[in-house]
């Protein structure tokens, strides 16, 4: 299936990017394009609404596209408008009509997890068949919990059995909704999906979840920020259990914050390099888990403050190693091991096993590629372990992954000799990083950078 993401600009490069190096203390500002998650999240709820909506500086990467084009295909009429921010349009949308074209519709998932996870419980509330599918590499995520949950609330769907992509659901234009048992330790995106479109099922949705572990919980909290700015009704007083009344979202006017999981390789910078690093714009509230940079910057021995202008990273160069649970905020993984693999002590980094069914499976990833580098990574039962080691360059291979390719960027700071595999995967969320960290890495201080 053609992708939406091969009509982003983005230029050709060599087949392995060499990572620039900073070998002296940054001074520096930079401005994060929006939030994934928080766009994805007001896209879905816009087309669900029952009046129009407007999205102030969305995201526009590959994962926003493909749910633009993934809402599109249902029905929903999404337009891109004037810009208010510095990285491309709003977005204005008209939601799904009652009844849409005639099936079956197609949709391509890509490699989005907020596509595949959200996508399905919008499509049982269309009136025909939908077909979802995604990359090669989106065939082997993690998919049953979404597929089950849906056939429990009433909803047939074809998978051949095997729980996940390629598969078809055959809405009828109702889901029953009421009460719902799932076992989301494999993504918090299976609890979120559900809940985003469950105000529109004819019960509502009282789900619990029953398992393990639940990973990405500052996901799901920001799941339920997003259904109450829409005048959802959310009682989430119980542990694991998320209560939404039956009701339709109402048309939103949002501005999307700065993807703070993007910003935190610029954090990572001040860290690993030393001197400073303001990331504009970064907000003084928030849900996104990338907010969590702020405790773990401390933990490598850096420091930050937060001010109206943005948040602005401290670091010496100097680099402690960490022992942290990073189970509510997994997607910070990559850039925090890039960063222990620099450190001085041993890292620990634990409650990540669900990492396995990531763009790729991160642990193996992350252990293979540092080692490649001459680091000592070892993967536990549900994280890392990383000893200290003299790196040395090498050509770190990405997996299609944005977050491999930005811990690599990190890395190729301090190491000389670091060239990235397809860099280009970083459209994922952030089509302009090579741009941005370029600029990064050369600035020279304040007075050239702002
Ligand atoms: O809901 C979301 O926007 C996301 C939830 C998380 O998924 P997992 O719970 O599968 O880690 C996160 O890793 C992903 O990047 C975005
Ligand atoms: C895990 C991630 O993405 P996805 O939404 O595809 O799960 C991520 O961005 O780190």
């Amino acid at each position: 299936m053609p992708s939406p993401a091969s009509s982003l600009p983005v230029q050709s490069r060599p087949a392995v990017w060499p990572a620039p190096r900073r070998e002296s203390a940054l001074d520096a500002r930079v401005s994060i394009p929006g939030s994934k998650s928080l766009t994805n999240r007001f896209l879905v709820l816009a087309a669900l609404a029952d009046e129009p909506s407007r999205l102030r500086s969305p995201l526009h990467s590959r994962d926003t596209e493909l749910m633009a084009a993934a809402l599109s295909a249902l029905g929903a009429t999404v337009t891109k408008t004037t810009a208010s921010g510095d990285f491309g349009s709003d977005w204005l949308v008209q939601p799904l009509p009652r009844v849409g074209a005639p099936g079956p519709l197609q949709v391509d998932c890509g490699l989005a997890g907020t596509v595949m996870r959200f996508i399905p419980p919008v499509a049982a509330l269309c009136s025909q068949s939908v077909v979802l599918d995604g990359d090669a590499g989106a065939r082997i995520r993690p998919m049953r919990t979404t597929i089950d949950a849906l056939r429990a609330l009433g909803v047939q769907i074809d998978d051949g059995g095997r729980g996940l992509l390629p598969f078809t659901v055959n809405a009828t234009g109702q889901v029953r909704g009421g009460n719902l048992t799932i076992d989301a330790s494999a993504s918090s995106q299976f609890v979120s999906g559900l809940l985003l479109a469950g105000g529109r099922f004819d019960l509502g949705l009282d789900l619990r979840h029953a398992g393990p572990v639940l990973p990405g919980r500052a996901h799901i909290r920001m799941t339920i920020e997003v259904l109450r700015d829409a005048g959802l009704l959310v009682d989430d007083s119980e542990p694991d259990r998320w209560q939404i009344e039956p009701g339709v979202p109402r048309g939103l006017d949002v501005t999307v914050e700065p993807d703070l999981s993007n910003a935190a390789p610029f954090a990572a910078a001040a860290l690993v390099s030393g001197g400073s690093v303001q990331i504009r714009d970064w907000p003084t509230w928030t849900t996104q888990a990338g907010d969590s940079m702020r405790w773990l910057i401390d933990a490598f021995g850096g420091s930050s403050s937060l001010d109206r202008s943005g948040l602005t990273v401290h670091g010496t160069g100097e680099l402690s190693g960490v022992d942290v649970d990073l189970g509510e905020v997994g997607e910070l993984t990559p850039v925090v091991a890039a960063v222990a693999a620099l450190a001085d002590g041993p890292s620990r980094i634990r409650g990540v096993a669900h990492l396995r069914g990531h763009e790729t499976d991160r642990l193996k990833a992350l252990t293979t590629e540092i080692n490649r580098l001459g680091g000592s990574a070892e993967e536990t039962a549900d994280g890392l372990l990383i000893r200290p080691a003299k790196l040395h360059g090498g050509v770190v291979e990405t997996y299609h992954d944005h977050r491999m390719a930005m811990a690599a960027a990190v890395i190729g700071l301090r190491v000389p000799g670091v060239g990235i595999e397809n860099v280009d995967t970083t459209a994922k969320t952030l089509p302009e990083f090579t741009q941005l960290w370029t600029s990064l890495v050369d600035s020279a201080g304040r007075n050239r950078e702002s």
